[in-house]
């Protein structure tokens, strides 16, 4: 059982030390975890977000820790060298493109969230995200135009099998739940939608006992805000699913909170929170390391099956919250270690 840690950026050690610690303490047989630079910090060592030897850790290993990455400190570097390739890389070539990112409501900590407990206490919903495509690895660019203006351009595009594959994803994930998906789009607008939403629909042939319904993506956003309770599994692009997923943690509380796996076909995943390297809070020991103990329950369950030892985890942190151990992000006072070692009594 290899798992490589890879921490990352601002809070991204912080908050992985505490996602370490509870994995430590679950005693599990055979368990080994190797760490590896990535992101502002693998530049800064190795003059690359995603150095080479970080890439084969991760291709020895049966699942990836990550913490965050960034650093605006070195946004002026060329988009290649920028600390955020380091994440798109190993999704990219890792074949990661199916991204679940979990929004469920703790019970009896709906007034965690800023809408109305009553409208918080229904949120048990999965976003599941296209990660390996769309504008995010288009060609892009910026140009001079030919009155002088500067342009900056990206492509987006979805191909029909990259549709294919995630709407396989979010049917699976619809079939395990309450059978329900709600395909979110801009078929309205964009060409790259309405392909998205035709291939969603030939998919679902092979699913009749899925209710398939489509929404647009302003409107998802909406609705998100007024009844997200009506949705179970959303199945969306990767921009549309990078948004409305901050959009739902902080319908559920924070994002401090959500964790999220970042799949292949079969059992690898890498693991990580739904959040970046805060830098705002970074190195003062106040980042929620909830999100990242709850990504490595996910990692326990989908790349090692081990489902008791994942419940025993997210056991723990709804305890843990429920006890009133709650950081910044959630108008508490716990910082980082104290939260971590909540957690771990409660285990
Ligand atoms: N997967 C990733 O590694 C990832 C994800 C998102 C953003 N980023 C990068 O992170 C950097 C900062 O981006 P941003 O500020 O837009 O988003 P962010 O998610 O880092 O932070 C947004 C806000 O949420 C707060 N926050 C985030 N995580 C928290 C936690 N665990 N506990 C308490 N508060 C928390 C931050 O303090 C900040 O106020 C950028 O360089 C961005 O590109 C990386
Ligand atoms: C850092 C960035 C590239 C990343 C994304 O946009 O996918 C982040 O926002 C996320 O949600 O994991
Ligand atoms: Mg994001």
């Amino acid at each position: 059982m290899r798992i490589a840690v890879f921490a990352g950026d601002g809070i991204g050690p912080e908050v992985t030390a505490e996602a370490v610690r509870v994995l430590e303490a679950l005693n599990i047989d055979g368990l080994e975890l190797v760490e590896g630079d990535v992101g502002g910090a693998a530049y800064r060592k190795h003059g690359h977000p995603l150095p080479q030897q970080t890439l084969d850790i991760a291709r020895s290993a049966d699942a990836v820790l990550f913490g965050a990455v960034g650093d605006f400190s070195l946004d002026h570097l060329e988009r290649a060298l920028r600390p955020e390739q380091a994440v798109l890389g190993l999704r990219k070539e890792l074949g990661l493109f199916a991204n679940l990112r979990p929004a469920t409501v703790f019970k009896g900590l709906e007034d965690l969230s800023t809408l109305r407990p009553e409208v918080s206490g229904k949120i048990d919903l999965l976003i599941v995200r296209e990660l390996n495509g769309d504008v995010y690895f288009g060609e892009k660019g910026t140009r001079t135009l030919e009155d002088g203006r500067r342009q900056g351009w990206d492509m987006m595009s979805y191909a029909e099998d990259e549709v294919r594959r995630i709407a396989h994803a979010g049917f699976k994930a619809a079939q395990g739940r309450s059978k329900k998906l709600c395909s979110v789009d801009k078929a309205n607008v964009l060409e790259t939608s309405q392909l998205w939403r035709d291939v969603v629909i030939e998919v679902s042939a092979e699913y009749p006992d899925v209710e398939l319904t489509h929404m647009y993506v302003d409107n998802a956003a909406m609705q998100l805000v007024k009844n997200p309770g009506a949705f179970d599994v959303i199945v969306t692009g990767n921009l549309f699913g990078d948004i409305l997923s901050d959009q739902a943690s902080m319908c559920v509380g924070s994002i401090g909170l959500l964790a999220s796996a970042s799949l292949a076909e079969g059992t690898f995943g890498l693991y990580e929170p739904i959040h970046g390297s805060a830098p705002d809070i970074a190195g003062k020991g106040l980042a929620n390391p909830m999100a990242t103990i709850l990504s490595a329950a996910m990692l326990l369950r989908h790349s090692f099956g081990l489902e008791a030892e994942a419940a025993r985890i997210e056991a723990a942190v709804a305890a843990a919250l429920a006890d009133g151990i709650k950081g910044g992000d959630l108008g508490g006072s716990a910082g980082t270690k104290e939260i971590g070692d909540a957690v771990l009594a409660r285990l």
